[in-house]
């Protein structure tokens, strides 16, 4: 489990990204994050893997405490993988090189600099198998569509063998088609190996779809966290301040 314990983040020109955050995230639940641009989703993201430092409050793990030693912090992030909107992968390297990346985190920089062990490779190649990538195993990511390289993502945040897994937007930039296939994809993993999942989206129809759980943001605020069956169409109006939104739900 991983606790957020009165988190506020104030940025250094005193933006508030969170103010006074309570939250516990479990293991095996598919958590999105909703809220409109500004809104703290992504600071909230990377407070979780302390890439943010809060300004207030802590992050606590369970067997790993307040994470306030490196070690700790280390033991976490190696569990806690990411996924990015932009898939930042090394766009010459093939898929399996790509998805080793995720192995790193098992190894000292020194080990690094050498060919990863054997199964390290195995892992990799069942990594991409999930996604359903594995005959791209030798293929340049450069190669592969917008869809195909956020599968790549995912499988090298699955080789970090976490976990949690946090997800920064996945699928912003993919055409409806693929971003069901994604999400389905992603969330049937979660399931399958009990990985808690906190993903921002800005699509109310697939956080609906896909949520056990959805936490509404407004600036650095949580206006509701409940099941998707309990969310009223005026709490998701709130939080984006429109109904416009309101038409695809
Ligand atoms: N490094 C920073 N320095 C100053 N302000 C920041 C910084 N990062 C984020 N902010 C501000 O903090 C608030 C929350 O930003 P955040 O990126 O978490 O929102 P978001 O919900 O993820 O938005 P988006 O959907 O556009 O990605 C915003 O007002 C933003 O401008």
């Amino acid at each position: 489990m991983i606790v957020l314990n009165n988190l506020s983040v104030i940025y250094e020109d005193e933006t508030v990204g969170l103010e006074n955050i309570s939250l516990e995230f479990t293991p095996g639940e598919f958590t999105v994050l909703l809220g409109a641009s500004g809104a703290g989703k992504s600071t909230l993201l990377r407070c979780i893997n302390l890439l943010t430092i809060p300004t207030r409050g802590q992050v606590i793990v369970d067997g790993l405490g307040t994470l306030n030693n490196p070690k700790a912090l280390r033991k976490h992030r190696q569990k806690t993988g990411m996924i990015f909107q932009q898939h930042q992968l090394l766009p010459r390297q093939t898929a399996l090189k790509n998805v080793l990346i995720g192995r790193l985190a098992y190894h000292s920089t020194f080990r690094s600099f050498f060919p990863l062990p054997k199964i390290d490779q195995i892992i990799a190649l069942d990594c991409l198998d999930r996604v359903g990538l594995l005959n791209k195993a030798l293929t340049p990511v450069k190669q592969l569509s917008g869809g195909q390289q956020q599968r790549v993502g995912i499988a090298r945040a699955l080789a970090q063998q976490p976990r949690f897994l946090l997800a920064d937007e996945p699928v912003a930039s993919l055409d409806p088609g693929s971003s069901h296939k994604i999400l389905a994809n992603l969330k049937k993993i979660c399931q399958e190996d009990g990985i808690g999942a906190v993903v921002s989206l800005h699509q109310i129809d697939l956080a609906l779809e896909y949520g056990d759980r959805i936490i509404g943001l407004a600036g650095g605020n949580i206006l509701f966290d409940s099941h998707p069956s309990e969310i009223k169409s005026q709490q998701l109006e709130k939080i984006y301040q429109t109904s416009s939104l309101m038409k695809t739900v």
